[in-house]
């Protein structure tokens, strides 16, 4: 019966496939010749980062390769600026794949196409971060309590990983700034959110996309299937606890988190013609925390792993701290005057690219890109992460500035994009370099559909970062032996991760 409904389901597949092909305006963007049904996907789920970049050295900033029988144009260089941004609505889109379903039936932010609706969402979501941002300091105190904590369990004699601890720290972060509340790491909560949020990673990787063309395959017993099974149930069971106990111990005059925020609106818009239903309220929650917890906690390894290779930047981040901090617990206010602080995170979020090609849009309409026709509903990547490592860009501070502002950037310089650097982002005097001269800097996506979460993140890791560093020196486990932080050897998956490495910690005086 299975092998049937296989062989059944490849006659139709194909069939599709040889119709669209006859019948559609087709794409003219050039591209890499794949197998039929499977495409190019066979290729790129080993090693999708330099296959991408081999074929954008062969067919150039804007090519097209196949994957899960759907067209997909994946996009580099100064072309993602226009796709990201100037003509942001044309591609704010979201391919309505299968995995994207079970998220919340494309009722969330995450995986619906830009409309009315959905700029709706994000308003909502928008609305809970600010507040959070401006009003609730008490939030700030158990978040710190809780970076305090963590950063005392690093108090150890022998090497030890620091991930696990930060990732379930970064956890209970997200849901102190979400719910307004701590959890203990044996609640049930938290070990829920840790659960969904690990399976949410398997699922969403990339090695999981045959499940967009084959959706039935998530039902059968093998190992994807069942993750894919636990993730929805873990996903359904964790969005409705969410929404239910904010609703429970929800206190007007006391709002204790982004959700309570939410609530507030949801109750404001009762009987009107703009109601905000349970089911978008689940699955705002849902989204924000999936997105919240991996993102940051990768961050922060990667971040403590340059510090093991360059001490000198390492002394540059303690002095500081010293003069802008000194003992005290570090602030928001705090970040304004460290900008080395702050170049330094910005270069982490470059050199790793944690989301190498953002979440994939769609066309909203039919397009031209780089000269080429691209129809309405076509799936596009925008490769960060290549274009994070771009050598027309990220040579010298000169061409990141002179390309940001749209003016030629095809001068050769000595390759150092692969170099860790956070001197890139700093003028003559050590300030910051202003937003518009760093625009092609964009971890966090750009224009409509920029992270939504992006100031809650960077706020998040300035926090933690100028926290660990106050009390301790990083050392790598065996002296003069960093840990390999090439993201080029990274762990490719839903985020580019490095591989796991252990420290050595030193109390500063
Ligand atoms: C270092 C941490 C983070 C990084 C690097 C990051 C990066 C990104 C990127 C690249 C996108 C895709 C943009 C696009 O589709 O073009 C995204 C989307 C999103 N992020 Fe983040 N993010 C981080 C943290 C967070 C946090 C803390 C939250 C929530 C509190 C969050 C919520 C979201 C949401 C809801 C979206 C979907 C936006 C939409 O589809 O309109 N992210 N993020």
């Amino acid at each position: 019966m299975l092998t049937e409904c296989f062989f059944g389901f490849l006659v139709i597949a194909f069939t599709k496939w040889i119709y669209d092909r006859l019948t559609q305006k087709r794409c003219t963007v050039p591209g890499p010749y794949g197998l039929p049904l499977i495409g190019n996907m066979h290729q790129i789920i080993k090693s999708p980062l330099p296959l991408l970049e081999k074929w954008r050295k062969t067919y150039g900033d804007v090519y097209k390769i196949n994957v899960a029988m759907s067209d997909v144009v994946v996009v580099h260089g100064e072309a993602i600026y226009e796709v990201l941004v100037t003509k942001s609505d044309d591609y704010a889109g979201r391919p309505p794949n299968e995995r994207f379903g079970i998220v919340n039936d494309y009722q969330d932010i995450l995986t619906r196409s830009a409309d009315a609706q959905w700029k709706d969402y994000r308003k909502i979501a928008h609305q809970g971060l600010r507040q959070y941002g401006t009003g609730f300091d008490r939030i700030e105190q158990i978040s710190m309590d809780e970076i305090q904590d963590c950063v005392e369990r690093f108090d150890r004699e022998d090497p030890f990983d620091p991930y696990e601890d930060m990732y379930l720290t970064v956890a209970n972060i997200a849901l102190i700034v979400l719910m307004g509340e701590r959890f203990d790491k044996n609640d049930d909560m938290f070990k829920l959110t840790v659960k969904v949020d690990r399976d949410s990673l398997r699922v969403f990787g990339i090695n999981c996309a045959y499940m967009d063309i084959l959706p039935w395959t998530m039902n059968i017993p093998h190992e994807s299937g069942r993750i894919f099974k636990e993730a929805r149930v873990g996903m359904n069971t964790l969005k409705e606890l969410c929404v239910k106990k904010t609703k429970k111990t929800f206190d007007g005059d006391n709002l204790r988190g982004v959700f309570d925020a939410i609530f507030k609106e949801q109750e404001k818009r009762k009987n009107t013609d703009q109601p905000l239903s349970d089911t978008v309220f689940k699955g705002i929650s849902l989204n924000l925390i999936i997105a919240a917890i991996v993102t940051t906690s990768t961050a922060l390894k990667s971040m403590i792993a340059y510090l093991l290779d360059y001490p000198d930047i390492q002394e540059k981040l303690h002095k500081e701290i010293d003069d802008a901090i000194g003992e005290r617990i570090p602030t928001l206010e705090d970040r304004k005057r460290m900008p080395y602080t702050e170049a330094f995170i910005l270069e982490s979020l470059r050199f790793m690219s944690h989301i190498p090609f953002a979440i994939p849009h769609e066309t909203m309409v039919d397009v031209t890109l780089n000269g080429y026709y691209i129809p309405k509903g076509t799936q596009v990547w925008t490769n960060l992460y290549s274009l994070h490592h771009d050598e027309r860009y990220f040579k010298s501070r000169e061409a990141l500035t002179r390309s940001s502002m749209g003016l030629h950037h095809d001068e050769r310089y000595f390759p150092d994009p692969w170099t860790f650097k956070p001197d890139r982002f700093l003028d003559d005097a050590g300030e910051l370099i202003p937003t518009d001269q760093r625009k092609l800097l964009m971890p966090f996506g750009a224009g409509r559909r920029v992270c939504v979460g992006e100031q809650m993140a960077r706020v998040r890791i300035f926090l933690f970062m100028t926290t660990m560093l106050q009390r301790y020196e990083f050392l790598p486990e065996k002296p003069g032996c960093p840990p390999n932080y090439d993201p080029r050897d990274g762990v490719m998956g839903t985020v580019l991760k490095m591989k796991d490495y252990k420290i050595r910690v030193k109390k500063r005086d």
